[in-house]
């Protein structure tokens, strides 16, 4: 079979970034959709270059009336192209797409570690990264909430297994193409159509008209804007992680104030003195942290002495006490 410049952009791409090293054993999440299929292709056509030992898993959410036929049209596949295949059924209903998600990512720990697996290969696109952007930022996030998913990540916090994404640098419209250039047969889930949901508006509607309004490049364009914050937010958080040692006293003990030393932070650009504060506050409220909480304490940081804010979710207030930004109960002031 000859390869195609996708299998040859793949194969490139993996010698540059190691994913899935010579001889790793992959664990493929394969929903039978054309990402996941495109990767499995792939990675079976590059195989014998690589030496590597794979083995899929398909999950059945037991959504929709067609799941049983759409496992067992994985678990073919797979296996007529030398995969060993397992599907694994949902033992209950999750009723949101992250509880669904957090279910799919414990099977996929559990067979990897069963099978002696050293990674799990999933087929996310520049795509995914995009439609992840464009929802993250409609919703209000921060620089945070605009990273990139990564190239490679633990499983779980402690995982020796690693998940990886060799197709980021594709986008969705290149692994269409790639599975009509083979014709691989692909599994179509009704529930990716509906408008109910805003991750399918986004791909169904934002999208396409972004590309035609506005740059028919925006997948890829969007998905490398996610790269480079990325990497920026890494930076930032080092930086704010340094100044952070400097500038805040935590509480020395029970019943003690928290600290935060008003010129130290004075001096720092204004994005490490807004990612120090927000530290702080998500370690003393119990609520979600909001812009307006981080500017109430970067406006005391200039503010007279006695000066104080109204009570953060949890019952502290800030106040100024010369140099130093005490946080302390209100009822005690
Ligand atoms: N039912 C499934 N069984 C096995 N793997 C799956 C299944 N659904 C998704 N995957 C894997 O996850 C990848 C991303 O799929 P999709 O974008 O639908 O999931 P998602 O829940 O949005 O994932 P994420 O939150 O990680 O972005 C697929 O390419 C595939 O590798």
């Amino acid at each position: 079979m000859p390869w195609s410049t996708t299998h040859a952009g793949v194969h490139r791409l993996l010698k540059v970034r190691p994913l899935l090293p010579r001889g790793a054993r992959g664990l493929l999440a394969i929903s039978g959709g054309q990402d996941s299929v495109c990767l499995l292709k792939l990675l079976v056509d590059l195989r014998p270059k690589w030496g590597w030992q794979l083995r899929a898993v398909h999950c059945d959410h037991r959504w929709r009336p067609d799941s049983a036929a759409n496992a067992d049209f994985v678990r073919q596949l797979c296996e007529g192209w030398g995969v060993p295949c397992e599907v694994v059924t949902a033992d209950a209903d999750y009723a949101t797409e992250a509880q669904a998600r957090h279910w799919r990512y414990r099977v996929f720990e559990a067979l990897a570690s069963q099978e002696r697996c050293t990674h799990v290969v999933t087929g996310h696109t520049a795509s995914d990264r995009t439609e992840t952007l464009l929802y993250n930022l409609l919703r209000g996030s921060g620089t945070d909430g605009l990273q990139a998913l990564a190239w490679q990540r633990p499983l779980s916090k402690a995982s020796p297994i690693t998940v990886v994404r060799p197709l980021l640098g594709l986008t969705r419209q290149q692994t269409g193409e790639f599975c009509r250039q083979f014709d691989l047969p692909i599994w179509s889930d009704a529930t990716n159509q509906d408008t109910g949901y805003a991750r399918n508006r986004i791909r169904l509607e934002l999208l396409p008209y972004l590309q035609q309004h506005f740059n028919p490049g925006v997948d890829m364009t969007l998905a490398n804007t996610a790269e480079l914050l990325t990497a920026e937010v890494e930076l930032l958080e080092a930086m704010a992680g340094e100044l952070y040692e400097t500038s805040v006293l935590p509480p020395a003990g029970e019943g003690e104030a928290w600290k935060i030393q008003r010129s130290r932070l004075r001096t720092a650009p204004l994005a490490l003195q807004r990612r120090v504060l927000r530290r702080v506050l998500q370690q003393v409220t119990p609520a979600q942290v909001s812009f307006e909480h981080v500017e109430k304490l970067i406006a005391l940081l200039v503010a007279p002495q006695g000066s104080q804010s109204d009570p953060f979710p949890g019952g502290l207030v800030a106040v100024v006490d010369g140099d130093w930004l005490v946080l302390k109960p209100s009822m005690t002031t």
